[in-house]
């Protein structure tokens, strides 16, 4: 079962969250000279990541990537490797080594072989992997109904390109095999919704239907979720 963290407010919970990410950094740097962090995107991790920038840390010993990618350019407002650069990257969290996840093929597919070779070269298992969730359950971009799902849960890659059913532009995402690769799973929702598709996942049933169970319902990586009522 998560351990669960609750706040009233995605600010308080974000700021929370920021500080266990930096503890186990630190923990992470001390115990093994390199500490790791996969971050999502969308809306609910950029205070987390505003959050973590400010913490005092040799970020030259953290390697931070992403759980998965819209397959834009890096400058575009769909970009999670921009947002990341915006939030987390500034100061002297600049100096983190930020491994992409969009490179410069014509698309995810195209692209993947190269991005499957870098991802190899992290230090897995990766102490953190912060994962979002959508309304319908979705976690990285491994969508229900996802055309990429069933290959995204069985295969043994770390990195896989997907089309979303509904949304638009191809992805890049961690595979379930490379999310369960961590010391810790951390999870951030808020909301009445996404509370309630929550608790449908977490009381069973297919990964296929809500995919965040592949995170919900294992207990190799001990996960953490942080619920905000709004
Ligand atoms: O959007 C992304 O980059 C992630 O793929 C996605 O998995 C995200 O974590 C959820 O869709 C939740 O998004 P929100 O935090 O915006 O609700």
């Amino acid at each position: 079962m998560p351990t669960e963290h609750l706040f009233a407010t995605g600010a308080q919970a974000a700021a929370d969250i920021a500080t266990r990410i930096a503890t186990l950094l630190a923990e992470g740097i001390a115990t093994r000279g390199v500490a790791s962090i996969a971050v999502s995107g969308g809306r609910s991790p950029r205070p987390v990541l505003e959050a973590l920038s400010a913490v005092d840390l040799d970020w030259s010993k953290v390697v931070v990537t992403l759980v998965d990618e819209r397959w834009v350019a890096p400058d575009s407002a769909d970009s999670n490797e921009r947002l990341v650069r915006e939030t987390l990257l500034q100061g002297a969290a600049a100096k983190a080594r930020f491994v992409p996840m969009k490179n410069d093929a014509a698309d995810a597919y195209a692209g993947q072989a190269a991005v499957e070779a870098d991802f190899a070269t992290l230090p897995w298992p990766l102490d953190i992997i912060l994962l979002g969730m959508g309304d319908d359950g979705h976690t990285a971009s491994l969508f229900p109904e996802g055309k990429e799902l069933a290959e995204g849960l069985a295969s043994k890659a770390l990195t896989i390109a997907a089309t979303p059913p509904v949304a638009p532009h191809q992805r890049m995402s961690l595979t379930a095999h490379a999310i369960v690769q961590s010391h810790h799973i951390f999870l951030q929702i808020s909301g009445a919704g996404k509370k309630a598709v929550y608790d449908r996942a977490l009381a069973g049933g297919a990964v296929e239907e809500l995919p965040i169970r592949l995170a919900l319902l294992q207990e190799a990586v001990p996960v953490e979720v942080w619920i905000a009522d709004a």
